[in-house]
């Protein structure tokens, strides 16, 4: 594994309605075993024009495992475990602004984390770290997918804050506004830990919230229901695809490590002394942190 990031590798974490890449040449569905457990599927490794690429459906195939059920440890360990150095998510979203209608993408940048019932860090006792998440989605790899989409054609909004929520219920209605309120964009069931488990691994992640709904304030949309955000869905996956095959050279063809910093997240992060360190939890975090853990 090097550093980690010498060679970079792109990294799709597929979201309802995205379950494949097609496309792909050399396409393998392969397990990748992380300490953190089954991974929610196994992964698509495969090549696009040349260019290495692994894609995992964050729900499995076929969507079986709600989101306060998914093993977002495993995914992002695995991830990192397959060599991805960049993670691009691309999620269905809610929307909680009138001008962002369903059909909209929007390149995330922030994010208000509003889940209770998940594992959110890779660090516990016996080793405790804790990374900046004041910029929770890489600015430079969120520069590429806004080039990639202008290139594939896709309009994209640069930046917007994302509400998770645990679900699987949709909002009520108060909460719906109570988000609006806050200013927040976009809401889904999913970003979260996944981006602070990202930042975590040291992995660069970006988010592209593609709306299939306006969540439950909108006067003319007083319910929101899996069909018509199918509908929505559906179309949106192959725009999602378009950006991604964009995206994809991108990334393989940047020459140095993140300069935001994604890469070197655990620098100074790691506040638990050498003597005091549990080996078990050490050892789990090879993939993780090893970087920083064996130098
Ligand atoms: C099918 S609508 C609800 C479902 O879709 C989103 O998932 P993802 O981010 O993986 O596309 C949302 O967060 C919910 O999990
Ligand atoms: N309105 C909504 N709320 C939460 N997650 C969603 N995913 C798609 N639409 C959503």
């Amino acid at each position: 594994m090097a550093d980690g990031h010498s060679t970079p590798v792109l990294g799709i974490i597929g979201g309802s309605g995205v379950y494949d890449i097609d496309g792909l040449t050399n396409k393998e569905w392969r397990r990748v075993d992380s300490p953190f457990g089954p991974a929610s599927d196994e992964f698509l490794f495969g090549e696009l024009d040349g260019q290495k690429l692994v894609f995992l459906p964050r729900h499995g195939r076929g969507h079986r495992i709600p989101p306060s059920e998914l093993n977002f440890r495993a995914n992002i360990d695995a991830m990192k475990r397959a060599g991805v150095t960049e993670i691009l998510s691309v999620s269905a979203v809610g929307s909680l602004k009138e001008e962002l209608p369903p059909g909209t993408f929007v390149i995330v940048d922030q994010f208000i984390d509003r889940t209770f019932a998940r594992t959110k860090s890779f660090f516990e006792t016996g080793l405790v770290a804790h990374v900046s998440m004041a910029h929770p989605t890489c600015g430079r790899l969120g520069d590429l997918v806004e080039a990639a989409a202008r290139e594939a054609g896709i309009v994209a909004v640069r930046g917007g804050t994302y509400l998770v929520m645990e679900g699987p219920q949709f909002s009520t209605q108060a909460e719906s506004n109570l988000y609006r309120q806050w200013g927040c964009d976009v809401i889904g069931m999913t970003n979260m830990p996944e981006a602070k488990l990202a930042r975590e691994a040291e992995m660069c992640y970006a988010s592209v919230a593609m709306v299939t709904d306006y969540d439950c304030w909108h006067p003319d949309h007083d319910a929101v229901t899996v069909d018509a955000i199918i509908k929505v869905l559906l179309a949106n996956a192959d725009r999602a695809r378009s950006l991604v095959k964009a995206v994809a050279p991108k990334v393989t063809g940047r020459k140095s490590p993140c300069a935001k910093g994604c890469h070197t997240a655990l620098d100074n992060a790691i506040i638990t002394h050498g003597e005091v360190r549990d080996p078990a939890v050490v050892g789990r975090l090879d993939a993780v942190a090893g970087r920083v853990l064996n130098r």
